[in-house]
């Protein structure tokens, strides 16, 4: 069966008017003062009016003003271009520190940002060049020290919404420094914006050059800038010889006009483009909560140690509103090599939560205790820098949201070799794209470009890079018909067949059990793990009433809806169980 494939975005065609304009316009400035040459002043041919031999007439001098503005707007463009890079180049800095540093680094930067922009602009350039008159470095300078700041903000924004989502997250995962993470993913995120903001500067600063020089305080009226030919022809109007001032203010609001257009289409396509023991229940009188059907979990260990030893686990949220959600609640769970362990539960019952710990991705705040052993290492209070030393190579996490996994606006083969360089092994991105069933050319494409099942294969491909002892799928079948959702887990089943302990959690245990891939299945209410055994067992002949009941809910088992809803985890209380949501119904009884 083919895979349903996302139709790539179309990109926004550039509107051809403005880009046309421009290119003449620029044509027209580099092209001319060539062609004619140098001029010299020659009073007899004095302020003549348009006509066939001098298109846009001649000034005081008897320059040719066809020619004569040509040259003007060079400078005024060549002028503009520089201080529109130096004022990007400023506010990529500040915002790209801003951004990455955070907490006083960046209060202190936005202040000094917003400080900059409240100053009047025009003003301050006045000052400027007015301590240094005629310097086309001071001129620079009072342009781009002033026009710093939006780029600055654009590029904050951009940035800190990149860093929550969840390719960043992903590529920290996977072993990434900060300095990894704002090279390969906040400045490429971020610079296509500044690239928008760098060609809306261009005309604002022709715009500020022409002013002060027609202020008398930019370049000196020899140097033909249109703002020094605004200057020298504005007494002009005045007697009759309008074509002076008329030929460079055209050029310069058809030059305006035409960057206008560029930059708005170029800022809709960089937005288009960018576009994550058992026991007995008193109530249900079969088993307890935290049921464990062949007890390692909490007694006789099995031949293999396990890699990923959890005990007794307990994680409390804070909320926003000062309360604490219970996403999981001694949980006690084992993976070993070779095995594979599905989690299965009710959304929010806490899966992605307990994924999250066993990877040391707990939210900030999370009160956490027992303990999470990986590979001998006790972890639960570890620092950052031991989970650094362990996420990628000895565990590994294929995050839920596929594609979304990947940087969007860069192909996807790049990416996986990046995770390898950071992690240092030996494979390669074919062998990896290979390993989870991909095609050798989809390495060239970019995330958008694939399937749902393909993305799930590469962000596993991915994950596999530091050849991780443990490998984590968080909802690897969501989203995906039964059969696509079977190749996924066929897929890691190859992985644990590796000597690989893989944890998958999903919803999808309808195909579990057509499948039969799982060697064990944990079943996971309201953050507490209610049974665990040997998958067979788990799903043909349940012993706990929440299993028996997801059981009962699917389709082949005739559709018996689930009784009740799920409690709220926000400060649920210690004692809840599945009797309290049925009143003790069970699903045999129904
Ligand atoms: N960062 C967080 N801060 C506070 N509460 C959170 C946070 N992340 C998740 N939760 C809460 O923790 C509980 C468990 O969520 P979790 O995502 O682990 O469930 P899940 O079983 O994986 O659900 P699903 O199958 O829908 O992904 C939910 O009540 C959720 O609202």
């Amino acid at each position: 069966m083919s895979e349903p494939t996302t139709r790539p975005r179309r990109r926004r065609a550039l509107r051809p008017l403005p880009v046309a304009t421009l290119l003449v316009l620029i044509g027209y400035a580099v092209l001319t003062p060539w062609w004619a040459g140098t001029q010299t002043a020659d009073f007899s041919q004095a302020l003549l009016p348009p006509g066939p031999g001098q298109w846009f007439g001649t000034d005081h001098s008897g320059y040719d003003l066809f020619v004569r503005s040509a040259e003007g707007l060079r400078v005024s463009l060549l002028i503009a271009l520089v201080c529109a890079v130096v004022a990007t180049v400023l506010g990529v800095a500040v915002g790209a520190v801003a951004a990455t540093a955070g907490g006083r680094i960046d209060r202190f930067l936005m202040r000094a940002t917003d400080g900059v922009n409240a100053l009047p602009h025009l003003l301050i350039g006045v000052v400027i060049v007015a301590l240094y008159p005629g310097s086309l470095t001071a001129i620079i300078a009072s342009i781009s020290l002033t026009h710093w700041p939006q780029i600055a903000r654009v590029v904050r924004a951009e940035m800190l919404s990149v860093r929550s989502s969840e390719y960043v997250e992903a590529a920290y995962l996977w072993g990434a420094s900060r300095g990894q993470v704002l090279y390969r993913h906040l400045l490429p995120a971020a610079l296509p914006q500044a690239a928008v903001g760098l060609v809306m500067l261009v005309p604002h600063a022709v715009w500020h050059e022409s002013t002060l020089s027609f202020l008398g305080l930019g370049l000196s009226p020899d140097e033909a800038s249109l703002g020094t030919l605004l200057e020298v022809a504005r007494g002009d109007v005045f007697t009759g010889a309008w074509w002076t001032l008329a030929a460079p203010a055209g050029v310069l609001v058809a030059t305006t006009l035409s960057v206008a257009g560029l930059s708005n289409a170029l800022g809709g396509r960089s937005r288009s483009a960018l576009g994550r023991g058992r026991g007995r229940d008193p109530l249900a009188g079969i088993v307890t909560e935290g049921s464990d059907r062949d007890g390692e979990g909490t007694g006789t260990p099995r031949a293999t140690p396990p890699l990923v030893r959890v005990r007794s686990l307990t994680l409390r949220l804070p909320t926003e509103d000062d309360r604490w959600v219970h996403a999981a609640t001694g949980v006690d769970l084992d993976l070993r090599a070779g095995e594979l362990t599905a989690l299965v539960g009710e959304s929010g019952s806490g899966k992605s939560t307990l994924a999250s710990a066993l990877c040391g991705l707990s939210p900030a705040g999370t009160r956490s205790s027992g303990s999470v052993s990986i590979d001998g290492r006790e972890m639960l209070d570890a620092d950052e820098r031991a989970w650094r030393g362990l996420r990628g190579r000895t565990i590994g996490l294929a995050a839920q949201s596929g594609a979304e996994t990947f940087t969007p606006v860069r192909r996807v083969g790049p990416q996986i070799a990046e995770v390898i360089d950071a992690l240092g092994t030996e494979v390669s991105v074919p062998e990896l794209l290979e390993r989870v069933g991909l095609e050798a050319d989809t390495a060239d494409k970019f995330p958008h470009e694939l399937s749902g099942g393909m993305a799930v294969r590469a962000v596993t491909a991915a994950a596999l890079a530091g050849e991780p002892a443990v490998l984590v799928a968080d909802e690897p079948t969501a989203g995906l018909d039964p059969e696509l959702a079977a190749q996924i887990l066929l897929l890691l089943r190859r992985v644990a067949d590796t000597g690989t302990a893989v944890l998958v959690i999903t919803h999808d245990l309808q195909v579990l059990e057509t499948t039969d891939v799982a060697d064990r299945v944990a079943i996971m209410y309201a953050g507490r793990i209610v049974e665990q055994g040997p998958a067979r067992d788990v799903l043909t002949a349940p012993e706990h009433p929440y299993g028996r009941a997801l059981m009962a809910a699917l389709p082949a088992h005739g559709l018996h809806p689930l009784p009740g809803l799920p409690p709220e985890l926000t400060d649920l209380p210690d004692d809840h169980s599945f009797a309290d949501r049925t009143g003790g119904t069970d699903v045999a009884d129904r």
